[in-house]
């Protein structure tokens, strides 16, 4: 039986890394006894110019026979004006939803070549290892949201963080499962001292605890938690929390590592997974060739672990990165001083030959 990969590349730099992402994906199931069906689709920016909307039926369709979603980006100043429900982004959030992949799991580890990339110390930077479970179809993002003007013709607008009790715990019963499987600590961030959503949060975080005595709990207020990932990376081993703080708090962490071209990650829920690089479009880089592609690569190795589970080239994958990395490979973001800047494609093929 063949599993079916859908892959919507999206815009700007989204292309460039995806099709970096599938050659690693082909080769790594070479030998292998995994077989991959990949039919490529419109989302985003290129399906508003083609189909009017950011998340066509065709497009749809396509998922109704997949077992896996791959995705490089979507977005740009060509579709920044428009209403919101027009903009490529509302694809990439309608997608999350009918996909129910309420767990974004955003791995964040530095690795060692590339501390001098990193803002932090060296030694403090290399002791970044560290995941982000972001609640990622709820909050802000999906709530009652309006815009309008008063009887004074003054305008207004706003957006609701809603969240229900369901939607928070099994978001949460994700993170404690990690944290078990890793140093067993779960940082939940939230903004309990202002917002009532943040408390209902922290209580069923003490709920959920609970059930998992073995994972040491503590809760840190949003805005602290922002400072602390600068100053004690180290002290960080899950963090569970709400979408846009997730958000937030995922490029910040990226920083980390030296690149926010670097981060992969996996949207887990009720059925298939969505795999996706942490950053965007990149539009003062796109249609230059020198977009870093390790963050969609790394997302395959999240997709044959979770969606195909083959762990063993999952881990393979991860191991090739590495190498490329150790071997000297910089893409421009992540250069520093006599470094060899190479390519998106220059890179791939670096890790290909380190596979
Ligand atoms: N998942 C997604 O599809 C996604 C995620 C974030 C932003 N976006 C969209 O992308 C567009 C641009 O957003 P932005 O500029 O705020 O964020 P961005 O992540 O696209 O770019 C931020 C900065 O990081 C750099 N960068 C990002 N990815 C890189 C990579 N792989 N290699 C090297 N450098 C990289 C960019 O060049 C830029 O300087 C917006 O329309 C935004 O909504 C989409
Ligand atoms: C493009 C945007 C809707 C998206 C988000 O905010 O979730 C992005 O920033 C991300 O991190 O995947
Ligand atoms: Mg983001």
């Amino acid at each position: 039986m063949a599993y079916h990969i859908v892959v919507l590349p999206g815009d700007g730099i989204g292309p460039d890394v995806t099709r970096a992402a599938v050659q690693v994906l082909e080769h790594a199931l070479k030998g292998q006894s995994v077989e991959i069906v990949m039919s490529e689709h419109l989302i985003g920016g290129k399906a508003l110019d083609t189909y009017g909307v950011p998340l066509p039926d065709v497009t749809l369709e396509a998922l109704h026979k997949a077992d896996a979603v791959l995705l490089g980006a979507v977005g740009g100043p060509k579709w920044d004006v428009g209403p919101g429900h027009l903009r490529p982004e509302a694809g990439l959030l309608a997608l999350r939803k009918t996909l129910g992949v309420y767990a974004n799991m955003r791995p964040v580890k530095a690795f060692s070549e590339l501390l001098d990339a990193s803002p932090l110390r060296r030694e403090i930077a290399q002791r970044v290892d560290l995941l982000i479970v972001r609640e990622l179809t709820g909050g802000a993002y999906f709530g009652k949201r309006e815009r309008g003007s008063d009887a004074h013709g003054m305008q207004f607008a706003y957006d609701t963080m809603f969240y229900s009790e369901n939607e928070i715990r099994r978001v949460l019963i994700t993170a404690f499962d990690a944290a078990r499987l890793r140093r067993k600590k779960l940082t939940s961030v939230d903004k309990a001292n202002v917002l009532d959503s943040s408390r209902l949060w922290r209580e069923i975080v003490q709920d959920v605890s609970s059930h998992y005595p073995d994972v040491e709990v503590e809760h840190q207020l949003v805005d602290s938690c922002a400072m602390n990932l600068v100053t004690h990376p180290q002290s960080f081993d899950v963090l569970v929390t709400e979408n846009l703080f997730g958000d937030i708090l995922s490029d910040e962490a990226a920083v980390l590592t030296g690149s926010i071209g670097m981060l992969p990650s996996a949207s887990l829920g009720q059925g298939i997974g969505l795999y996706e690089p942490i950053h965007g479009s990149a539009p003062d880089i796109a249609g230059k060739g020198i977009a870093n592609p390790l963050g969609a690569i790394l997302s395959v190795a999240l997709l044959l672990r979770y969606s195909l589970h083959v762990d063993d080239a999952a881990t393979r994958v991860e191991q090739a990165v590495a190498k490329a990395i150790a071997h000297g490979a910089r893409t421009k973001d992540l250069a520093r001083g006599q470094d060899d800047v190479v390519t998106t494609d220059q890179m791939t093929e670096r890790v290909l030959a380190h596979y």
